[in-house]
């Protein structure tokens, strides 16, 4: 197996070696003469501990700076684009550099199979709607024949730890959507002895940013925070956070923390939905405007209307749907404020009006306090199911996993994405 590694800076030189270090032939290219020099004297542009090393260690023997592009080209199986994908002015990422080395590696002719992979963060649908269709169109401009696969391949490392990162990863993501390219990518990670998630490109390139938005969201968040306390004031900043990193959810496998990060059809019960909307009050009180804690009480909103359009779009309004779950949570009767009593409401307000509604443990509390709610409810999971043409899971109750093969013949929207 031959690699190409195309842009040396911190993810691409860490490839590099990385696989070099793995045993695979890499060739290594960077635009930058001068980073190039330096890389070939060993000296590594940037601070980043062992690559030195790796590079003193590898080089000449499987790690190659100083090949033919033409020659390095033709012979590899993988092409990896290590590039920049900078802020353009707009916001939106700027590819030219993905281009830039695609127009490069397109001058070469050969007719080996070959898989060109994104490694550099490009946002969702990059692969099959930008890079797919530029090659596609430079090949029949200039009437080349290459066979050519795709792969979107992010990574996840981080900067002062790319070595340690990239060569012992907790995960690794690949884009794939035809067999020859995933052989090749399976077998160039084997070695590393990591869990391989193998999704579509768009999956693949989503995930990337689903990390990197929850780590800045997380920030922002917390400064937020420092923010609101700031204008309440008499709080202190360094001890609160310090507290809440003692909660018992950050830590352990899996740590509880994760189920928060998940989604579904939003928060409810007696606590997070009354006591975020008076964070805000009070903040607004001493001046100061919390706009992610108000952005949060509208997404809890948006939410559940988002879900209830799918059912709308896809169902004449006299079909008869089955309600799984009316608590807000699991292992819970609280029914204050949980989403599937807005979700009843608002698909009752746009016509739906048979409706029949199953809960292990709530119905009775249910009933308490929505008596003038027009819709039925069944006394077993089984003839809820039976009685209903299309459900909608609302509660991840563990007798619905239990029992998911009664739904194998239903339309089941699964909005707790549980089963
Ligand atoms: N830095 C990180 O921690 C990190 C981690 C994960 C992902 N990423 C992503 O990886 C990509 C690269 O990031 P980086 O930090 O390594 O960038 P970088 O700026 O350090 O390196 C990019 C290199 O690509 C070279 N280059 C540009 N066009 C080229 C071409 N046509 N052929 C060969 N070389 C070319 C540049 O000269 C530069 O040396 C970005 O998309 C970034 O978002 C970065
Ligand atoms: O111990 C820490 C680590 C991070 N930060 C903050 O987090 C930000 C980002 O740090 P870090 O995540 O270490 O930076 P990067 O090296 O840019 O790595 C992020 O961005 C990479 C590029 O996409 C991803 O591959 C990594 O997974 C992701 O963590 C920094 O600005 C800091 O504000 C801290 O305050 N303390």
């Amino acid at each position: 197996m031959i690699v190409s590694v195309l842009g040396l800076g911190f993810v691409g030189l860490t490839t590099g070696l990385g696989f070099a270090k793995k045993g695979f032939t890499t060739y290594g290219f960077d635009v930058n003469a001068e980073r190039l020099q330096s890389l070939k004297k060993h000296v590594i542009p940037f601070h980043e501990p062992h690559l030195k090393e790796i590079l003193e260690e590898t080089d000449q023997k499987t790690f190659f700076l100083d090949s033919d592009f033409n020659e390095a080209i033709m012979q590899s199986d993988a092409i990896f684009l290590c590039v920049g994908t900078p802020e353009k002015e707009d916001g939106n990422a700027d590819l030219i550099y993905i281009f830039k080395a695609i127009e490069q590696i397109l001058v070469v002719s050969t007719t080996k199979f070959q898989v060109l992979i994104t490694k550099s963060t490009v946002p969702p649908s990059t692969v099959s709607e930008e890079v797919i269709p530029f090659v596609n169109k430079i090949l029949e401009q200039k009437n080349g024949e290459r066979n050519i696969g795709f792969a979107s391949n992010p990574e996840f490392l981080r900067e002062g730890y790319c070595w340690e990162d990239f060569i012992n990863p907790d995960r690794i993501v690949i884009g794939v959507e035809s067999e020859a390219s995933k052989n090749i990518l399976e077998e160039l990670y084997k070695p590393f002895n990591a869990p391989i998630h193998y999704v579509n490109y768009n999956t693949s390139e989503f995930i990337k940013y689903l990390s990197n938005t929850l780590l800045s969201t997380m920030i922002s968040y917390a400064n937020e925070m420092s923010m609101v306390a700031g204008s309440i004031g008499e709080i202190d900043i360094k001890k609160a956070f310090r507290v809440l990193h003692e909660d018992k959810r950050w830590y352990g496998n899996p740590a509880g923390m994760k189920n928060y990060v998940y989604p579904g059809c939003g928060y409810g019960g007696y606590c997070l939905p009354k006591d975020t909307a008076a964070l805000i009050k009070i903040s607004e009180k001493n001046g100061f405007s919390p706009p992610i804690l108000k952005s949060n009480l509208e997404v809890n909103k948006s939410i559940k209307r988002y879900l209830v359009d799918k059912v709308v779009k896809e169902h004449r309004s006299d079909v008869k749907i089955g309600i799984l779950g009316l608590s807000f949570k699991p292992d819970s009767d609280d029914v204050r404020l949980a989403p599937p009593k807005e979700i009843i409401e608002d698909l009752i307000s746009r016509g739906f009006k048979n409706i029949v509604a199953y809960d292990p443990v709530a119905v009775k509390e249910f009933k308490k306090y929505n008596g003038d709610l027009k819709i039925q409810y069944e006394e077993t999971l089984k003839s809820l199911v039976e009685s209903s043409e299309v459900l909608l899971l609302l509660t991840g109750w563990k007798e619905f996993k239990e029992n998911e093969q009664l739904f194998s013949n239903k339309a089941l929207y699964d909005f707790r994405y549980f089963l």
